[in-house]
């Protein structure tokens, strides 16, 4: 890809309360706690959101190279001047160059981009079957090192079991052995086939929000995403491709009518991803 163009867009998504949310009907539920229409072609696109500032966002390099510039939210002249970010790669294979240096991204590969850096381009092998780098950044507060980390170099977490339907191996892309983040952790769930629960029995992490990234879920397909304060549950319906915003307070756990893999990730006062309130099943409303 030789053009590179730099069309951005965003839209601000402000922290909502536990009880506020717990008013809400459908349509507002969605407009608050999903993102649709996420993987725009030949643009960056970011949900900047008030839990913890995480942004979420896309670039899909179709007809041309697509390079990061800065938002207002971020009040700096690079987007990167106070942030780190970390790429997924749910498309085809593409690139990264960060300030030089090639990042050759595969399929459900990531890419860590420390702060400060300045120059970002992300584009396609073939546009024909484009990469889909679904973006996610935080403050931070030190310069780590930009590096890919690829499903290989994942930590392996596999929990559950086929009869509770909920079978699936977590891998921790940012581990204490590996990539270090300021605030970001970032990972990959997938399920043995016929299961289709994840983080269930589910938990909340008052010290970190999350953002779930749904796909290669089949088109007609949905995942029963549950939300809300324990004793006060909501539901999402959620297609292939859409995200959803899970603030601290919230449970996120979801069913699928079919089967799918996930990225989750997480911002805020720690990176332990063992840090977590578990919520037991009886006790859900
Ligand atoms: O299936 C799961 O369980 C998860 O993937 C849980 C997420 O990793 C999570 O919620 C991390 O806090
Ligand atoms: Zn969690």
């Amino acid at each position: 890809m030789s053009e590179t163009s730099t069309e951005t867009d965003y839209e601000i998504r402000f922290a909502i309360d536990p009880a506020t949310a717990a008013a809400m009907d459908t349509r507002e539920l969605r407009e608050s706690f999903l993102i649709e229409d996420l993987f725009g072609p030949d643009m960056v696109g970011w949900t900047y959101t008030h839990y913890e500032r995480l942004a979420v966002g896309s670039a899909v390099p179709v007809k041309e190279a697509l390079r990061l510039e800065a938002i207002k939210p971020t009040g700096t002249v690079n987007f990167l001047d106070r942030r780190e970010l970390i790429a997924v790669n749910i498309g085809g294979k593409g690139t990264i160059t960060a300030d030089g240096e090639l990042f050759s991204l595969e399929h459900r590969d990531m890419a860590y981009l420390g702060m400060g850096t300045k120059d970002v381009v992300f584009a396609s092998e073939n546009g024909s079957a484009p990469a889909k780098f679904y973006l996610l950044s935080a403050p931070a507060h030190q310069t780590y090192k930009s590096m890919l980390i690829s499903v290989s170099d994942a930590k392996r977490l596999d929990l559950g079991a086929p009869e509770t339907c909920n079978e699936r191996s977590i891998f921790q892309f940012i581990h204490p052995d590996g990539a270090r983040t300021c605030q970001l952790v970032v990972g990959m769930t997938t399920f043995a086939a016929g299961s289709v629960w994840n983080t269930m029995p589910c938990h909340v992490h008052d010290r970190r929000a999350e953002a779930y990234l749904y796909f290669d879920l089949d088109e007609k397909a949905r995942v029963v995403h549950l939300m809300g304060e324990p004793d006060e549950t909501r539901h999402l319906i959620v297609a292939n491709e859409e995200a959803i915003l899970s603030p601290a307070w919230s449970i996120h756990s979801g069913v699928g009518t079919a089967r799918y893999t996930f990225v989750w990730a997480m911002a805020g006062d720690n990176v332990d991803y063992t840090d977590v309130d578990p919520v037991a099943i009886e006790d859900l409303r």
